[in-house]
């Protein structure tokens, strides 16, 4: 996977080398986004305390809509034996959140929102003509204000003394949504994987945005931007006993999207989600 490259955010080509990096390889890291400094370590440290108390519980999810505290060992990738050793919290917009978060959880879901406006604009942009006239209405319009957008907190609790062969902090999985926006987690540990099969590590360093391509961008470009394979790795030595966090934001369009003549956004979500168990 040569041209893993981290791409400069504020840079004249940041556009065309992001396009260009989603095309090939599914997954981009941008270096000086522009998030507050300070504001996603202040996001990990406010959610470090939510999962270490007992009131998580109270915020258990409601299956029907997706949203709350999903318990350790939860989630099941599509196609996969094991459980995930991971819990976390699903939170869209305009939602009330457990007392003493909020405030740069709220900054942050903001900032990753604009931000994705601008990478979808460029993915538009930058994409062959035949391509772009796929897109009905255009990616950000497709996306503005939509209820299925959600920020996933993520944490990976420190390893147990044995874990089963095959038991990974994530599975390897693809994406549903459209695009994902990936701040750097606190640990090292994300894969992807390439067309032959083999596994990179992302190369992503505190400050930095990961982006990948999801199903549905897949879908809807008709292969142009691909949706590349992922997983989570656990970590050995000594970062064995610490937690990993992260903060994926999944920008999805609205559900009455049709992402092919054929299909709808929501029900290919629908679909997804009863496949890895959720539903
Ligand atoms: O934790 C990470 O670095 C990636 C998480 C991920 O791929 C997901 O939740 O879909
Ligand atoms: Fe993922």
């Amino acid at each position: 996977m040569s041209g893993f490259l981290r791409i400069d955010y504020q840079a004249p080509t940041a556009a065309v080398e992001f396009t260009a990096s989603l095309h090939n390889i599914g997954f981009a890291v941008l270096q000086s986004p522009p998030i507050p400094a300070g504001l996603v370590e202040q996001v990990y440290a406010d959610w470090q305390s939510f999962f270490s108390s007992d009131e998580k519980f109270n915020y258990t999810f409601d299956p029907q809509r997706q949203r709350g505290y999903f318990p350790f060992q939860m989630e099941r990738a599509k196609n996969q034996a094991h459980p995930d050793l991971k819990e976390f919290f699903h939170l869209y917009a305009r939602e009330d959140l457990p007392p003493g978060l909020g405030a740069a959880t709220w900054v942050l879901f903001q900032a990753l929102i604009r931000i994705g406006a601008d990478l979808l604009t460029w993915l538009e942009a930058y994409c062959p003509p035949e391509i772009q006239a796929r897109f009905q209405p255009s990616l950000v319009k497709m996306t503005q204000d939509s209820p299925e957008t959600l920020l996933r907190i993520l944490h990976y609790p420190p390893l147990p003394k044995t874990v089963p062969r095959g038991v990974v902090r994530a599975a390897a999985h693809e994406d549903v949504n459209l695009i994902t926006l990936l701040p750097a987690a606190t640990q090292a540990g994300l894969e992807v994987q390439d067309r032959h099969g083999a596994w990179y590590r992302v190369p992503a360093e505190a400050g930095d945005l990961v982006v990948n391509v999801g199903d549905m961008l897949q879908l809807a470009s008709q292969s142009y931007y691909c949706s590349t394979t992922h997983q989570v790795v656990n970590p050995e030595d000594t970062l064995a006993g610490e937690s990993r966090f992260s903060l994926p934001l999944f920008i999805h369009p609205h559900p009455d999207v049709q992402l092919t003549p054929e299909i709808t956004a929501q029900a290919y979500l629908q679909q997804r989600l009863q496949e890895i168990g959720l539903l």
